[in-house]
């Protein structure tokens, strides 16, 4: 019997963001392409039989275990199944910006439900474990899945797509930005018109926007100088409500040269944009 996986929790970027209304509830409703990176944080779960308890080993400063994500996750997993399960000890290795509009913690989430799934032989299909998601963040779904997906609704209701597996810089400008707050900025545009993604989106991404990007240029002059900066080498973006901005390139190199001589105090990384998500590939892998 296994007792312990190390699983990738990867980070998302929205190559588009586009927001199409406002329910009568005051969620967005959004149009977006999601893509995950090969590069996230990283989660150890070891069931601990002779202690009940769910765990988490390294807890996140200024979050408590009560509201981490992983430990929701798996509380309500736990709370699905009937029969007593063995506790667990789980270890975060945590390299994805927290707030930064990466998806970290939606995707700490999902690697928790497919994990958990996995080591306490709950045998729950991808579909109860996407709404048990969506219970925890409208972002939790499209980590469930794997799949690089057009998220619609608030991001849930998703359509494969299948966008160029480019390679990125990412940037994380010096800023906090709360996503309630973009959302609730009066000048934000809220009616964009619908693309079309059915039965297949075969747009360029790049062609669109992300409809927060200049409330938050405006809001944050951190993320317009970054932005500014990034441009200059080719197409750039913010990727859901920021702060962490992107910008494409066709091979790895030509994303590193440009890392090499970027702003000094920025942070950020270089990563590849893939269709399947790690946590999937990885999953296949143990099975
Ligand atoms: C914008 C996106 C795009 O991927 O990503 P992030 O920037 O968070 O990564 C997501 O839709 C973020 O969804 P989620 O993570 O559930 O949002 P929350 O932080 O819970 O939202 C905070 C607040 O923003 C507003 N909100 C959020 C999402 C949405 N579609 N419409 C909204 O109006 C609501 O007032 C909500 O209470
Ligand atoms: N395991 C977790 N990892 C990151 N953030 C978490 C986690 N659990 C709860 N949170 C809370 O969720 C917020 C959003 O985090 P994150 O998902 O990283 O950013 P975003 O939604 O902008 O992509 C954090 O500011 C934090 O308060």
């Amino acid at each position: 019997m296994t007792t312990s996986i190390t699983l990738p929790s990867p980070a998302k970027l929205n190559l588009f963001l586009h927001i199409t209304g406002k329910r009568p509830d005051g969620y967005h409703e959004l149009q977006t392409l999601f893509q995950f990176l090969d590069y996230g944080d990283e989660l150890t779960f070891t069931l601990t039989p002779e202690q009940p308890e769910i765990r988490l080993e390294n807890p996140i400063a200024g979050v408590p275990d009560d509201q981490n994500l992983i430990i929701r996750a798996a509380r309500a997993l736990a709370s699905r199944s009937s029969n007593a399960l063995p506790g667990v000890r789980i270890n975060l290795n945590k390299r994805l910006p927290m707030g930064g509009g990466l998806g970290g913690g939606s995707s700490n989430a999902a690697t928790t439900l497919l994990g958990l799934n996995h080591l306490w032989n709950l045998n729950l299909s991808e579909d109860e474990l996407a709404d048990i998601g969506l219970t925890l963040g409208a972002d939790v779904p499209v980590f469930v899945r794997g799949k690089a997906a057009i998220g619609e609704g608030v991001g849930e209701v998703l359509t494969p797509a299948n966008p160029p597996q480019d390679w990125f810089l990412v940037l994380k400008p010096n800023c906090d930005i709360n996503t309630g707050k973009i959302f609730s900025e009066k000048r934000l545009t809220r009616d964009t018109p619908k693309l079309k993604i059915r039965p297949a989106f075969e747009g360029d991404a790049s062609r669109y926007r992300n409809d927060c990007e200049d409330v938050v240029r405006e809001l944050y002059p951190e993320v317009d100088r970054s932005l500014e900066w990034l441009a200059q080498f080719g197409p750039a973006r913010l990727t859901g409500t920021g702060a962490c901005i992107f910008g494409r390139f066709p091979t790895e190199s030509a994303a590193r040269i440009i890392w090499e001589s970027k702003p000094s105090g920025i942070k950020g990384f270089v990563a590849k944009g893939v269709n399947i998500s790690p946590l999937h590939t990885k999953l296949t892998e143990l099975r």
